[in-house]
């Protein structure tokens, strides 16, 4: 196999010092015409491209960013990143994927790889847990989607109003008991935010809560269902469609039908497997949408660091 050339081997091919292949591959000023032509005949003719990690260490842009997802199964994750790669691609960006399963120690160590692979920038999926002090040297080339934290770039989602349209839909239809399957509190966003919505609504309609927590699994809905049951519910709103789904698995094979299951998230499976089930289109496409634009707008020196909240409206 033939060895890779390096700028040095140009350098002497060229007749030139290694600073000026260096300067021309640049497009810096300092080389006069006449050798600019010869340094970059010599490229031509030998197909020279100078090495990633090369590029990376002269401070060159790969023009990629990464998108790193809390979970690579998630639905709502994952439309939210369909509607980012055409943003990036068209920008010539390559995107590339990388996990970090709810783990902030994980999460440390994909940035420490990225600052070394000189990535242009970043779409983090936050959760609890991350802390600013990781995150602020990233600030001018990061952008977090479903979270918020202060002095960085984000992009959320509305979850307590999402709480409230479904709460409202069911009052306006005189169903007052109503149960709550949610996700811990731990959880800022899915679990706290929508938790508190449905308590705070409770108390301002004077509605007797029923919350019992879980995961943010189909399992969850599944197997807490039965507890609400007991407490004579109408209808029972899900902290995600996912847990939704788990929920309407168990009233359907228990052969109940008179409790109305909503969910949040919208995800086209809930309503192709239960069409009967009420849910909210809580915007992950825009979201996505909005998180790659914005990154690419900071990118560009464009933009600078904005917190956006997506709106959430009931799905038709
Ligand atoms: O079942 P899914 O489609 O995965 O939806 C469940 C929730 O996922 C997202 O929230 C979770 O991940 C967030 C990062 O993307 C994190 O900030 C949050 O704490 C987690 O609960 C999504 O943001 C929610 O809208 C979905 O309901």
């Amino acid at each position: 196999m033939q060895n890779r050339l390096t700028i040095n081997d140009i350098a002497r091919l060229s007749g030139v010092g290694k600073s000026t292949v260096s300067r021309v591959l640049n497009n810096e000023g300092n080389v006069s015409p006449q050798t600019r032509e010869r340094v970059l005949q010599v490229i031509e003719q030998e197909h020279f491209s100078p090495s990633k990690s090369a590029r990376a260490m002269r401070g060159f842009s790969d023009k990629i960013v990464a998108i790193i997802v809390s979970r690579l199964d998630s639905p709502s994750e994952n439309q939210a990143v369909r509607a980012m790669l055409p943003l990036f691609y068209q920008q010539g960006y390559d995107p590339i994927v990388l996990e970090s399963q709810f783990s902030a120690e994980r999460v440390k160590e994909h940035l420490q790889v990225l600052k070394q692979r000189n990535i242009d920038g970043v779409v983090l999926f936050g959760f609890t847990g991350l802390s600013a002090q990781m995150l602020t040297p990233w600030k001018d080339k990061l952008v977090m989607l479903a979270r918020d934290m202060p002095g960085l770039s984000s992009v959320c989602y509305d979850d307590a109003g999402a709480v409230q349209l479904l709460m409202q839909k069911l009052l306006a239809q005189d169903i007052r008991s109503v149960g709550f399957i949610g996700v811990s509190p731990h959880d800022t966003t899915t679990g706290q935010r929508r938790s508190e919505a449905y308590r705070a609504f409770c108390q301002e309609h004077h509605l007797t809560p029923h919350i019992v927590l879980g995961e943010l699994t189909y399992q969850s809905g599944f197997e807490l269902i039965p507890q609400l049951l007991d407490r004579d519910i109408q209808a029972v709103i899900c902290a995600s469609d996912t847990i939704a789904i788990g929920a309407q698995k168990y009233l359907q094979q228990q052969q109940i039908r008179d409790v109305q299951v909503c969910g949040i998230g919208n995800n086209p499976l809930l309503h192709f497997l239960f069409p009967q089930s009420l849910s909210v289109e809580l915007g992950y496409g825009a979201g996505g949408e909005a998180a790659a634009k914005q990154l690419l707008a900071q990118l560009d020196g464009s933009a600078t660091l904005q917190q956006l909240i997506i709106p959430g409206q009931l799905a038709v």
